[in-house]
């Protein structure tokens, strides 16, 4: 059956490691990075947009072009004057990756500020994506503002997926934080967190801890993932779990997450079963996690 996914958030300039010490230029960012992902699997009938902001300045229009070049919709981004998309660099240690920002002053910051913009785009769609980098650039009003456009999604049963990706430097209180990613999961029907991130920040003292917690928010649908320890799904009251799939070396593990993410939900639309889906997914993760960038061509990722 044909559908519509849109995906909320901020895209930026990544700069990544290239040869011979030189950098190179991508564009990427969480829900982008799910979003492209979706795309390479969803079935055609099926359409993958982006809700975010940018410039007006010529790399926006290449931001928008690359969108488009990769078949994700764009009108449901919004041009602001004077303002410029964020940009962010990738460091690896032992393929391991960390970040460098730049991005307080991004347009994507003004994403969520027309509500009517917001309610439409939402209405329009049938999986909307979200995490909790779209909610740590937002300002607070603006955090209510989406998360009331989500609640009302949720309550007419369309599928919102959540993925809190906690980056502590984006965050001025993890009180607040912790405060709002639980108001994030609260209007969603799916979560998709990361184990590691969510016993650091959370402080949960096991895997049944975290499923507890995001269960008791009304959340009926989880994706744990645990890197190479495989992923553990909740999906009508029932557990159960998900290897990873074998790497021969990692070389960056940039959208790991990100990837795992967009096959699920792309196989999940399809009809595939969750556990089905998700062994999918952890093939694609897999294939992404041994190249360098958040977006990995298609000809080296696993075929559809
Ligand atoms: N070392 C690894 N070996 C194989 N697969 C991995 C590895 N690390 C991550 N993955 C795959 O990527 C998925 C997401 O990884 P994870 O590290 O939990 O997410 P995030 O990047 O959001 O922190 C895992 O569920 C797994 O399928
Ligand atoms: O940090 C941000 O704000 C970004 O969006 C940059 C990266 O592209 C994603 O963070 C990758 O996400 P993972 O799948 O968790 O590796």
């Amino acid at each position: 059956m044909a559908g519509r996914l849109l995906a909320i958030g901020e895209c930026m300039v990544e700069l990544m490691q290239a040869e011979g010490g030189l950098m190179r230029k991508s564009f990427a960012g969480d829900t982008f990075n799910t979003a492209y992902y979706a795309r390479q699997y969803l079935p055609s009938d099926w359409s993958v947009d982006y809700l975010s902001a940018v410039g007006t300045d010529t790399i926006s229009d290449e931001m928008l072009a690359f969108m488009e070049g990769h078949g994700v919709g764009t009108a449901h981004v919004a041009r602001i004057a004077g303002r410029s998309p964020g940009l962010y660099m990738i460091h690896l240690k032992d393929g391991e990756r960390s970040f460098s920002y730049w991005r307080s002053a991004s347009a994507a910051k003004l994403l969520a500020h027309d509500g009517d913009r917001l309610r439409a785009a939402i209405e329009a769609s049938d999986i909307i994506v979200f995490s909790g980098i779209t909610l740590a650039i937002l300002p607070a009003e603006d955090v209510e503002t989406l998360l009331s456009e989500l609640r009302r999604a949720k309550a007419v049963g369309k599928r919102v997926v959540f993925d809190p990706n906690i980056r502590p430097r984006l965050w001025d209180d993890m009180d607040r934080m912790r405060a709002t990613v639980t108001e994030g999961a609260r209007a969603s029907t799916l979560v998709m967190p990361s184990l590691d991130d969510e016993t650091t920040h959370f402080g949960d003292a096991s895997l049944e801890a975290t499923i507890a917690r995001y269960a008791a928010l009304g959340v009926a649908e989880q994706v744990v993932k645990d890197g190479g320890e495989g992923a553990t799904l909740v999906f009508g009251g029932k557990r159960s779990h998900v290897p990873s799939a074998s790497v021969e070396k990692i070389v960056d593990t940039t959208s790991a997450g990100d990837s795992f993410n967009g096959a699920f939900l792309a196989r999940l639309a399809a009809g595939a079963a969750p556990q089905e889906a998700a062994r999918f997914a952890a093939d694609v993760a897999a294939a992404v996690i041994q190249h360098h960038g958040a977006l990995v061509a298609k000809d080296k990722l696993p075929q559809g």
